[in-house]
């Protein structure tokens, strides 16, 4: 198994290097060869943005064109048993010896065991290791090392490693996710990544960055990826789960007419008509977070790091409710396909169990919307000081004189009424805040009391995000495109903003001035525009153009011959090879004989 998808997994990875592709490219087409993910996932994914972006020039010159030609294969491992979200508390520590000019790492007790780095377990020879940074007796924080854990040559740990692989999961199982420990382990001085710290050769600590959090700045990259990469497997997922309800009928809603496709159904077509919409939606907003992530690296170029806090928020509620959505729409594409969507071969189960793992790796769904909420609350509390706001959240001002919002159900006017609710939502948060301090709390136990309500602002506001976002964007794309292109992808971004309004009536009664008329009026044009889509829904999912090599599932391949690949797939797996298993005489028949 391992050695298959090892093999698989340089296939795919040479193959893209002989072509000159970039490492977007490899995870694409990775999909060819894996259902769930490649084990050098994390060498490209993190590891080499790693050296990228904490490296000084002369450590990128040595380390790069290694990992670039896989002499040398890493990943990323920085949670442990005992920490993952509380970064601040990482257990593994490096201590510099300036007589030897080395840092000693350790793994002090179990709960320091570094735990989940993809491809750690059997397939790499480097890792990056966020470890507690010791010189002259004080500790520095968690910094970035890269670490040598196994000989190139014979692939055993060197001596001082402890590394293994962490058994099986939910899912991830062709990525070998592994445990590290370190008794004594020394490594170069020159092994710390010095891009935003210093330790020089007397153990002198030099900061160099302006901001403490540039060591972090992997995960922001990793996170606003992942947007882009939930579009990609919603859409797979969407593409599997319409294709196959249009070739399924079932039932007879009509005497003497004929089964319908199930597709026909409204409630079908609310479980997917939104998949469709939500992973035009993810993309469009992933390219604009990616836009954004640019603009903040240049400004960072020229020493201006004060566009990187809204940037963290922005990427950290996304990747939670780009992850969340995903992971609930494609469990809604399975729950679409009946029975055989719970076939492995349909490939729903893989898809879901990777969004799903999504939605915690890279920063768990509750703490980053609470990082977001920490950034809105900052805000509002500026917008009170006479501040300036930054762009994405200049829909405060609309509720500095607290007027409701009138309701408008235009498209333009309902994502106003999503701004509404955000605006509300934030101020709801201020205000208890300040009440249980008024009540005598300090600020920490009053943002605690506050913090279920500060993840549902931090929701409401990436919602009021994605829905602006996706509306601006569909209208700048579609301009130039013909009346019916335009109608349709008009239609669904229309669909995102009136299934949202309906998920979200409770917060729009509350900060709008929307009325039970106005919630029968979204429910009807929903009903309505979901029969406008149904003729389009095929070409649709067909428009993000999948080859089966890809979508490797059994519901979803282009020719629709679902019965005959579902069969052709079961007559694969080992126990057909025999009309009769070894067991039956080993332990059936003995039982059936009384003789067990
Ligand atoms: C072949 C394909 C190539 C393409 C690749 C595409 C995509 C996929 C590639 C790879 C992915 C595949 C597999 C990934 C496998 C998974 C890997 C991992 O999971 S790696 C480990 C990830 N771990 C985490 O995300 C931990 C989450 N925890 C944290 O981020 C922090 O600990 C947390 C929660 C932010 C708290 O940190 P703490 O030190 O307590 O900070 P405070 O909350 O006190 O905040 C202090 C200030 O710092 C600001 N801050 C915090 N984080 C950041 C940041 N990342 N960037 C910028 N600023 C940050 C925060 O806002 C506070 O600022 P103020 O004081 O409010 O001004
Ligand atoms: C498939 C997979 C692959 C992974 N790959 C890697 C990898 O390659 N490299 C790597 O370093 N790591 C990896 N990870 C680890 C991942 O980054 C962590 O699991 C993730 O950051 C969550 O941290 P945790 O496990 O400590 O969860 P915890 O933070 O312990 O979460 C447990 C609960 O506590 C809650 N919680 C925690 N802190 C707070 C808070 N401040 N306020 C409110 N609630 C809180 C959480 O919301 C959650 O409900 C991987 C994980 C998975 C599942």
């Amino acid at each position: 198994m391992y050695g298959q998808i090892v093999r698989d997994g340089l296939v795919n990875v040479t193959g893209i290097e002989d072509l000159g592709l970039t490492s977007p490219v490899l995870q694409r087409t990775s999909d060819a060869f894996f259902k769930e993910i490649s084990p050098f996932l994390l060498h490209f994914g993190m590891f080499v943005p790693t050296i990228i972006g904490q490296c000084t020039p002369e450590q990128q010159a040595k380390w790069l064109p290694l990992a670039m030609d896989l002499k040398i294969i890493g990943t990323y491992a920085q949670t442990e048993l005992g920490h993952g979200t509380f970064i601040r508390g990482l257990e593994t520590t490096a201590t510099y010896d300036a007589s030897t000019e080395q840092f000693i790492l350790k793994t002090p007790k179990l709960s320091s065991y570094k735990w989940w780095a993809g491809g750690l377990g059997k397939t790499a020879n480097h890792c990056i290791v966020l470890a507690q940074l010791y010189t002259k007796g004080v500790c520095h924080g968690p910094h970035p090392f890269i670490v040598q854990i196994r000989d190139t040559e014979t692939h055993m740990p060197l001596p001082g490693i402890k590394v293994g692989e962490i058994g099986p999961k939910l899912g991830f199982n062709t990525a070998d996710n592994g445990f590290l420990g370190f008794e004594d382990f020394r490594i170069p001085r020159e092994n710390l990544m010095m891009k935003n710290a210093q330790v020089t050769k007397d153990g002198t600590y030099v900061k160099v960055a302006r901001h403490g959090k540039l060591t972090y700045g992997t995960m922001v990259f990793v996170r606003v990826m992942l947007v882009s990469d939930m579009a990609y497997c919603l859409a797979k997922a969407v593409t599997i789960a319409v294709r196959y309800s249009a070739v399924r009928r079932q039932s007879q809603p009509k005497p003497d007419q004929p089964e319908p496709q199930v597709l026909d159904y409204l409630t079908q077509q609310h479980k997917l008509f939104i998949c469709i919409s939500t992973a035009h939606a993810m993309k469009l907003t992933s390219t604009w977070l990616w836009n954004t992530f640019t603009g903040v690296l240049a400004d960072m170029r020229d020493g201006n790091t004060d566009t990187l806090p809204e940037l963290h928020a922005l990427s950290s509620c996304l990747k939670a409710i780009s992850t969340s959505d995903t992971s609930a729409l494609i469990e809604q594409c399975r729950f679409a396909c009946g029975g055989h969507g719970y076939m492995y071969s349909s490939n729903l189960p893989a898809l879901y169990s990777f969004a799903t793992a999504t939605r915690t790796y890279e920063g768990d769904y509750t703490v980053l919307l609470l990082q977001t909420a920490r950034f809105l609350v900052k805000s509002w509390e500026q917008m009170d000081e006479g501040k300036p706001l930054t762009p994405t959240l200049a829909y405060l001002e609309q509720s500095r004189n607290g007027s409701q919002v009138s309701w408008d159900d235009s498209p333009e006017g309902i994502v106003r009424g999503f701004d509404a609710v955000a605006a509300g939502r934030i101020g709801a948060c201020v205000k208890s805040i300040r009440k249980h301090i008024n009540n005598g709390m300090d600020y920490e136990d009053a943002w605690q009391m506050t913090t279920v309500q500060l993840v549902g602002a931090a929701e409401a506001h990436c919602r009021a995000v994605i829905c602006r976002v996706y509306r601006d964007e569909t209208a700048r794309l579609t301009a130039g495109c013909s009346p019916g292109v335009k109608a349709v992808l008009d239609q669904l971004s229309t669909l995102y903003l009136l299934y949202w309004a309906l998920e979200r009536t409770g917060d729009l009664l509350r900060f709008s001035s929307l009325s039970e008329r106005d919630i029968e009026n979204l429910q009807a044009r929903y009903e309505a525009l979901l029969l406008k889509i149904r003729p389009n829904a095929v070409g649709l999912v067909d428009a993000f153009d999948f080859r089966d090599e890809v979508l490797m599932s059994t519901l979803g391949s282009y020719d629709g011959r679902v019965y005959e690949r579902l069969m052709e797939e079961a007559l694969k797996t080992p126990l057909n090879r025999e009309p009769v298993s070894d067991s039956f005489h080993k332990y059936i028949k003995p039982m059936m004989q009384g003789k067990l």
